[in-house]
């Protein structure tokens, strides 16, 4: 079997044109415009480029952005009176900040100052414990992402086994999550998991989050499966760059029923997700009713 590949861009594309026909209704009917503030500190070049390309498409749907890029050096005390001031802000509905952060400052700290219902990655301690309790949250973009993948592909995804290798609280939980509540049966498996291989063997869906390029081979993957590849590895083939996924794709690709590309997979669909959350706090934030098939 040759895999369907699932087109991640165009369907972040259409995600997007769902989200700017929405902004566009609430500018006209509302005078409400959703702003998006998103807060780099330090000089990550590869952050940079994400920051850069967020703000470029927040502009795009008609939103507002606003980029606040901090030195280095900034203090946790200075972050933390921004954060302050970006919750206290009317015109700002979602709030990123870029992780990873410099390692002088204490994420978890910073994280949890954010405002839960302006918190747009879904990270804040309230937004996890939402989504763990089934009840209404900030979810999280990657994988909200991966599960409209999912749920278009499939329609249901009720009974399905579902194996999501990685365990990081930006991933692999929040998945795992997801995917409980589609009703899947859900396995967490990660580098230290007993035979992996075989584990992953039994997935109907395969989630795979590590940060380990091409570490899961096709022989790995049962066949007709679908294969959702989180990872994004910058690595160096033949003295060239070049971007793998976590899944070697070639040999996946011949057995999977279902595939994510790398690029144009999974990442275009966090991005377009960050835009469809700073929808959704917006309508909350004015008691408004949410965008429809934008939301867990
Ligand atoms: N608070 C926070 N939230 C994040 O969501 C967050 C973050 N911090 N820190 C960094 C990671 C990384 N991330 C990506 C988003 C899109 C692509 C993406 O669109 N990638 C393109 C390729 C881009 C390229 O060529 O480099 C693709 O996969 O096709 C990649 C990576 C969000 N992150």
């Amino acid at each position: 079997m040759t895999a369907k590949i699932i087109d991640g861009k165009a369907f972040a594309a259409k995600v997007r044109e769902q989200v700017a026909a929405h902004v566009a209704r609430l500018k006209e009917e509302q005078g409400i415009t959703p702003g998006l503030a998103v807060v780099l500190v330090g000089e990550d070049p590869a952050s940079k480029v994400y920051v850069s390309s967020k703000g470029k498409q927040t502009v795009e749907v008609g939103m507002n952005s606003y980029e606040h890029k901090l030195p280095d050096t900034t203090g946790e005390a200075e972050l933390l009176a921004l954060i302050a001031r970006l919750n206290a802000d009317p015109a700002v509905h979602g709030i990123l900040v870029q992780l990873p952060l410099p390692k002088h400052l204490n994420s978890d700290l910073v994280i949890n100052a954010i405002d839960p219902a302006k918190d747009v990655d879904g990270f804040h301690i309230s937004n996890v414990g939402l989504l763990g309790t089934g009840q209404k949250s900030m979810v999280p973009c990657t994988p909200l992402g991966c599960l409209m993948m999912l749920r278009d592909h499939h329609g249901s995804l009720a009974g399905m086994d579902a194996v999501v290798v990685g365990r990081s609280n930006i991933v692999g939980k929040p998945m795992a999550q997801l995917l409980l509540g589609d009703s899947c049966t859900v396995t967490i498996a990660h580098s230290r998991t007993k035979d992996l291989a075989e584990v992953c063997r039994r997935a109907d869906i395969l989630v795979a989050a590590v940060g380990r390029p091409e570490m899961i081979p096709g022989d790995w993957v049962k066949p007709g499966a679908t294969v959702i590849d989180v990872g994004i590895n910058r690595i160096e083939r033949d003295g060239k760059a070049r971007l793998v996924g976590d899944v070697h794709y070639d040999s996946a690709a011949a057995v999977a029923g279902a595939i994510t590309p790398v690029p144009g997979g999974v990442g275009p669909m966090t991005i377009a997700c960050l835009l469809a959350n700073t929808l959704t706090a917006c309508c909350r934030a004015n008691g408004l009713p949410e965008p429809e098939g934008l939301t867990a």
